[in-house]
């Protein structure tokens, strides 16, 4: 696939470890909420309509772009991490947050979900929002792909929603802990094969985000998330390159998990790593460098 040249690569080369002239911007749900065009989008599409509607998930993508023209450094697809779980045979609303009218209550319900998630078939329309998207924005500025991580989207499987406490989560962790592993690792299979989809759809850089992350003792991070995140950036790089794709840079987020910045950094596989308001700038320039 050709597209438009790239005009502005701050963001690529920054993620690439190379020095540049100033930070690159990009904001977390830049394309959402806040936006009067964004808001009049939603007045008459429900939230997934916007995500499976290829030509609307482009409008929104591009509206922060259009708005904000020079000022933001990447646009990130319109899409919701919640993707996943629809693609693995979940209902997922949004109402106004997250609801799974059928969350997995015991490693019985795993049963009902789809064995071998077909990417393409499942999750087309992203990879068509992508392509579409890469387009419209004629070079201008990069285009972010993402996906969420396994343990977050595991909490909301479970949950059936978001949460302040995780205990139906946390309780499979500690009464199912094998069952748990196998569904992170079936989800971080799906991962792989979404992402990948994405860089062949155009997507120039990639984002993990555990954002859920911090919800997790230190030692249960070893055992439930951070496997599952290895998995995902050495998936990724394989496929990528046993079909002849060049590799895009991987960005993590796993917020909260700052106990384990220096070991995300040296053992992730990931280029770039997203810090939070939980550690101090310096702290964490400190785990990842040395
Ligand atoms: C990257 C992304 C996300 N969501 C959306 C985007 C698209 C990019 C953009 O809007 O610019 C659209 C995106 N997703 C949603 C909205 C608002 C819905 C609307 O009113 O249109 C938008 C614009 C809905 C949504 N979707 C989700 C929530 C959080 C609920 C909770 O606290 O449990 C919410 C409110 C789940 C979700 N979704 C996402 C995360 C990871 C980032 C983070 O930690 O914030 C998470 C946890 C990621």
């Amino acid at each position: 696939m050709t597209f438009p040249p790239l005009k502005n690569d701050l963001l690529l080369r920054a993620a690439r470890g190379e020095e540049t002239e100033r930070a690159p911007v990009w904001v977390m749900r830049q394309a959402g909420r806040y936006l009067p065009e964004f808001r009049k989008v939603r007045e008459s599409h429900e939230f997934f309509e916007v995500c499976r509607t290829p030509e609307l998930a482009t409008e929104v993508t591009i509206q922060p772009i259009r708005r904000y023209s020079g000022l933001l450094d990447a646009a990130i697809i319109f899409s919701d991490i919640l993707v996943i779980p629809q693609a693995m045979g979940m209902e997922v609303e949004m109402k106004p947050g997250p609801y799974f009218p059928d969350p997995l209550n015991t490693p019985a319900d795993i049963a009902k979900l789809t064995k071998d998630v077909d990417v393409n078939k499942e999750l087309g329309y992203v990879f068509e929002a992508i392509t579409m998207t890469r387009n419209a924005l004629k070079g201008e500025v990069p285009l972010i792909g993402f996906c969420g991580a396994p343990w977050t989207l595991f909490a909301y499987m479970v949950e059936g929603g978001g949460s302040k406490t995780f205990q139906k989560a946390k309780t499979w962790l500690f009464q199912y802990p094998q069952e748990s592993e196998k569904l992170l690792m079936r989800i971080a299979d799906v991962c792989v094969d979404f992402l990948v989809g994405q860089v062949k759809a155009g997507a120039q850089l990639l984002q993990v985000f555990d954002s859920w992350a911090g919800e997790l003792a230190p030692h249960h991070f070893q055992q439930f998330s951070f496997p599952t995140l290895q998995h995902i950036s050495s998936g990724v790089r394989q496929k990528l390159a046993s079909e002849g794709i060049p590799a895009v840079p991987m960005t993590l987020f796993a917020k909260g998990a700052n106990h384990a910045l220096s070991q995300l950094a040296e053992q992730g596989g990931y280029d770039v790593l997203g810090i939070d308001w939980l550690d101090s700038e310096s702290r964490s320039w400190y785990h990842t460098r040395s």
